[in-house]
């Protein structure tokens, strides 16, 4: 737990999957599913978890489930409800598709001079990475107003705030693996097998 200041662990688990056939947040990885992996690097850094889904499959893992508030708009309106729904003014913004994810690289996000930024994010190689990332709770307004634009572009989202960029180190590269389709899963579960 931070001592100095609460943060919120907001989980976006409401995607469609359709280029894994099946809901990414529930498959199965070393006897525990993604997003059980995400709560496991989440919990000793945070006062609460907020799971973003519209599926009561969700509630099985005990914390908070909260339904899109604008539904069928992607990853801004998951990140808007959460948001919403969040006590606290800073908030770890997490897909549920990043397993590999641990609590010494989240915290590396709320390391920084928290008063400054909107957004605290990573990059890898020039590609940042929005969806593991601290966001205020102030960053709802912002959200609303895009997708009352119909705006629905993350990278939209980010150039709109004040935003902090850190590189991730070489050694991190496999901690931010985002695990999109069949063949992604694939690899890292290859890569425990060997
Ligand atoms: N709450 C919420 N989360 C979303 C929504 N759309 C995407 N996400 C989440 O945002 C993260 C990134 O989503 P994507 O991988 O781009 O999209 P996806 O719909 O999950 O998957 P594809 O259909 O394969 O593109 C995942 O954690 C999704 O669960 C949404 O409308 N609401």
């Amino acid at each position: 737990m931070n001592n100095e200041e609460n943060i919120t662990g907001i989980i976006l688990a409401g995607g469609k999957s359709s280029r894994m056939g099946s809901d990414k947040g529930l498959l199965v990885y070393n006897n525990k599913t993604f997003v059980e992996h995400i709560i496991e690097a989440m919990q000793p850094l945070v006062s609460e978890i907020i799971i973003v889904s519209n599926t009561k499959d969700y509630d099985q893992f005990a914390h908070k489930r909260v339904e899109d508030i604008i539904p069928d708009s992607g990853p801004i309106a998951g990140i808007h409800t959460g948001l919403t729904h969040s006590n606290t003014p800073s908030n770890f913004v997490v897909s549920c598709d990043v397993p590999l994810i641990n609590r010494l690289l989240l915290e590396k996000l709320s390391l920084q001079d928290k008063e400054i930024y909107d957004v605290v994010q990573f990059e890898d190689n020039g590609k940042t990475i929005p969806l593991i990332a601290l966001y205020k709770k102030r960053c709802a307004k912002k959200c609303i107003e895009l997708l009352d634009a119909n705006e629905k572009r993350l990278r939209k989202l980010v150039s709109a705030l004040e935003v902090k960029t850190i590189s991730i180190l070489e050694k991190e590269r496999v901690l931010v693996a985002n695990i999109n389709t069949v063949d992604d899963f694939k690899v890292i579960k290859n890569a425990v097998n060997h």
